[in-house]
């Protein structure tokens, strides 16, 4: 999974707004670079540095952050160009508003992201932390999940995966067995074991999501009861689940909706989010048309999660 620099030209007055937009759209941080920062600045370990100036704009502040390249990338910046550009008709100067992405190098990743992803609250009981953060549980029934997502999808802050964890807080039973379909870090599968799943078949296409979410399962000590394997959507899977969970795009969603109604057991759950709100009416009928049940939708930002049940 590689990663992008969403980088906006703005004033000071749009810098809260267009940060919550950014927070909004699933980025993990946001930093602002405003030339009057440039000053000599101390690190931490008491060295004196200057700023480059070349990083800062000459009139306005660039806000920028963090954003997963994957299939929704495309949609998410449009929406937040849209959510931007729409600040004026609240009276918010939003200057230049020229907005540009580049691809962070995987080199200098690490060090990028791991100062923005920090402790984050999902739902009602799920709370998720980067494996290099002290954290102490606010309540005795508080689920922490521990995670290194890496390059593989899923830091849990994409609203497709906090609607994802918030239907299975809801919807998972004790002891159910369940498919979690493009699994990218692993991080519903976790989620799914903390919750009391007996057992979690993970598949994804993608070698380096299939060894993120082994290696999260074994961060988070339940390894034995992940099994992370690479596989296409549900071809070839004969285990017959109590839950299915996929977040993946409402076009491939709609591929595999007949192999998830087949295999589910009488009464199941089929939890599908990462469907865009144009494309929502697409995948109802898709389901509905292989004989689920529409128990639920959820939708956050442009994002909708629908809940089935066979
Ligand atoms: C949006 S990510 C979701 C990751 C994680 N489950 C979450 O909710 O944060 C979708 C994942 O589906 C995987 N994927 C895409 N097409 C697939 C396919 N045909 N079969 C299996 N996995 C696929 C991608 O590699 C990616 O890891």
């Amino acid at each position: 999974m590689k990663w992008s620099e969403i980088c906006i030209h703005t004033t000071n007055e749009a810098i809260e707004p267009v940060s919550n937009i950014l927070h909004e759209a699933g980025a993990s941080g946001v930093v602002i670079e405003d030339p009057r920062d440039m000053i000599k600045e101390e690190n931490s370990f008491g060295e004196i540095y200057e700023l480059n100036p070349e990083d800062y704009p000459k009139e306005g502040v660039y806000v920028k952050a963090y954003l997963q390249m994957n299939s929704f990338l495309g949609e998410t910046v449009d929406s937040i160009k849209q959510s931007v550009t729409n600040l004026t008709l609240y009276n918010i100067d939003i200057g230049r508003n020229s907005v540009s992405l580049s691809e962070i190098h995987e080199e200098d990743w690490a060090t990028a992201w791991k100062k923005y992803y920090k402790p984050v609250k999902i739902s009602e009981r799920i709370t998720i932390i980067p494996t290099w953060e002290e954290y102490e549980p606010v309540s005795s029934d508080e689920l922490i999940i521990e995670m290194d997502p890496g390059m593989a999808f899923g830091t849990g802050t994409h609203p497709t995966t906090v609607l994802s964890m918030q239907a299975l807080e809801q919807y998972l039973k004790p002891e159910d067995l369940v498919l979690d379909v493009g699994s990218g870090s692993g991080i519903l599968s976790v989620a799914s074991i903390l919750l009391g799943a007996e057992h979690v078949h993970a598949f994804d296409l993608d070698e380096v999501a299939v060894k993120s979410t082994f290696n999260n399962a074994e961060l988070n000590h339940v390894q034995n009861q992940i099994t992370s394997t690479k596989n296409d959507l549900l071809k070839g899977v004969e285990i017959q689940p109590d839950l299915i969970v996929a977040n993946i795009l409402a076009e491939i969603i709609v591929q595999f909706v007949d192999d998830a109604y087949r295999l589910l057991k009488d009464d199941g759950y089929f939890i599908t989010s990462g469907i865009i709100s144009g494309k929502k009416d697409l995948v109802l009928e898709r389901l509905k048309q292989a004989g689920f049940e529409i128990v639920e939708t959820n939708m956050m930002e442009d994002w909708v999660l629908i809940i089935a049940k066979k």
